[in-house]
């Protein structure tokens, strides 16, 4: 005998509300009711549905309006969205909004929806089902909210960033300082199914090696000198969780053994005890460093770095991500005035010029540092190319790094020099030797 289900049917087609009555009235055990509108159905609530089937194109109170209403006040009851329509973006927004199916009209529905009610008899793996689900799009949702850029090379890091958070594989970030690691790291643990279980980072390079076990592994009161009590570890305190190991490449040799065992037998002994504590985290590691380069120096245990590498992740460096540094630009502006209640502050195509011929050696971090900084020297609401200040020598390399024309070389050197100079021409011209009408040419033509 099937669990008995009360089932809604809310159709405005009689002759279509017939034929899904008496297709799911073959069931004994189930109690049937056809309403033809959504008022009618959240009229009788009362008789507690176990699923309902709305159809999509109801006059007045429309399916999608139903369906919003039903979720806020029975959030757990599963909705079946029964429509004409046959468009994939419907069906998405519905199912974003919570339906737990989407059946399109044709001559299959009955029996499709026989088997979805079916499906929803087993409510708790169709919960763990509708759960992912919404993990999944909100996982998507999420990672472009965190970590902005929609270059190709950003978009495939979000690719292998979902996959990722969908299994609790092992992940490896590498990258430049200040690509992004730790909020990658971070983003990946938040839309895993462990976002609700602690995320615990570490810096390995900020921990003396003398004290890194302890903080690691923890360890029993008296298990040394200044053990006076006893201390809970990172891996325990992240167990169920996510552990962040970050600077992995800066690990001491004799610490790289013991972080190799412990990942080997998924247990832990605290320093100085006998316990054996059972380990469940999933541990992300990042490292600015080449560690394939590190493997064959030897400074880095080639079979540690099979345990930990999983699912790699490249993090390209800003100067490879295209018009990026305008969008990380623009977003870093509007949040810095969101942040200190500043009027909303723009950037001039100067500026704009200026920050994407910029090579950004400290990536996305001297990228957020330089807009910032621009914005507190800004007099107005517009950001210039005089407020945009960089402070390393990457500009100067940057030039020989990006192909570019004769012709853009020569724009970007003296657009350079006027910035330097405060558009003092006679100033510009004498320090490159050339004759200052070339330069108010350049200017009048728009060049610089
Ligand atoms: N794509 C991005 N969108 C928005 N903010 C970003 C992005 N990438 C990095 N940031 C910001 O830049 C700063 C540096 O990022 P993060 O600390 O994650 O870099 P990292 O690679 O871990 O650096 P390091 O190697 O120096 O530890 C942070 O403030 C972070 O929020």
């Amino acid at each position: 005998m099937d669990v008995p289900f009360t089932i809604f049917i809310v159709e405005d087609d009689p002759w279509y509300g017939q034929l899904l009555h008496y297709h799911l009235s073959q069931n004994p055990d189930d109690e049937v009711y056809l309403w033809t509108s959504g008022q009618e159905c959240l009229d009788n609530m009362h008789l507690r549905p176990d699923a309902v089937t709305i159809d999509f194109s109801l006059p007045g109170m429309g399916g999608d309006k139903l369906l919003q209403t039903m979720r806020q006040r029975w959030p757990d009851l599963p909705i079946i969205i029964i429509s004409a329509q046959s468009k994939i973006t419907t069906a998405v927004e519905l199912l974003k909004m919570g339906a737990a199916d989407y059946l399109v009209k044709d001559d299959n529905t009955k029996d499709l929806l026989w088997n979805a009610i079916q499906k929803l008899r087993e409510t708790n793996c169709l919960r763990e089902r509708v759960k992912s689900l919404e993990s999944q799009l909100q996982a998507k949702y999420d990672f472009g909210k965190i970590i902005k850029g929609n270059s190709p090379a950003i978009q495939r890091i979000f690719g292998l960033m979902e996959k990722a958070a969908q299994t609790p594989v092992n992940v490896s970030i590498t990258g430049e300082t200040g690509t992004g690691k730790e909020l990658v790291a971070k983003a990946i643990h938040m839309n895993s199914g462990r976002h609700r279980k602690p995320y615990v980072a570490v810096n390995m390079a900020a921990i003396p090696t003398e004290l890194l076990e302890s903080e690691l592994f923890g360890h029993e009161k008296g298990a040394f000198t200044s053990a006076v009590a006893r201390k809970i570890g990172k891996f325990e305190e992240a167990n169920g969780g996510t552990l962040f190991l970050d600077e992995i490449g800066d690990l001491h040799p004799a610490i790289q053994s013991k972080l190799l065992r412990v990942l080997q037998e998924r247990e832990l002994q605290r320093v100085g005890g006998n316990e054996r504590i059972k380990l469940d985290v999933r541990l992300i590691t990042a490292t600015h460093k080449n560690l394939v380069e590190e493997v064959k120096n030897k400074t880095f245990r080639e079979d540690l770095y099979y345990r930990i590498m999983g699912l790699p992740l490249v993090l390209p460096p800003l100067r490879e991500r295209g018009q990026d540094v305008l969008h990380l630009a623009k977003y870093f502006v509007d949040e810095f005035c969101q942040k200190y209640s500043k009027a909303p502050m723009t950037l001039t195509p100067g500026a704009l010029d200026k920050l994407r011929d910029y090579n950004y050696p400290g990536n996305v971090r001297e990228l957020k540092t330089v807009v910032e900084l621009a914005a507190v020297l800004s007099n107005g609401a517009e950001i210039g190319p005089g407020d945009i200040l960089f402070a390393s020598a990457g500009q100067d390399s940057h030039f020989l790094s990006t192909e570019k024309t004769l012709r853009e070389y020569t724009r970007a050197i003296v657009r350079h020099y006027l910035d330097k100079y405060d558009d003092n021409v006679p100033q510009v011209a004498q320090t490159l030797d050339v004759g200052k009408s070339t330069i108010y040419k350049m200017i009048q033509d728009g060049e610089v």
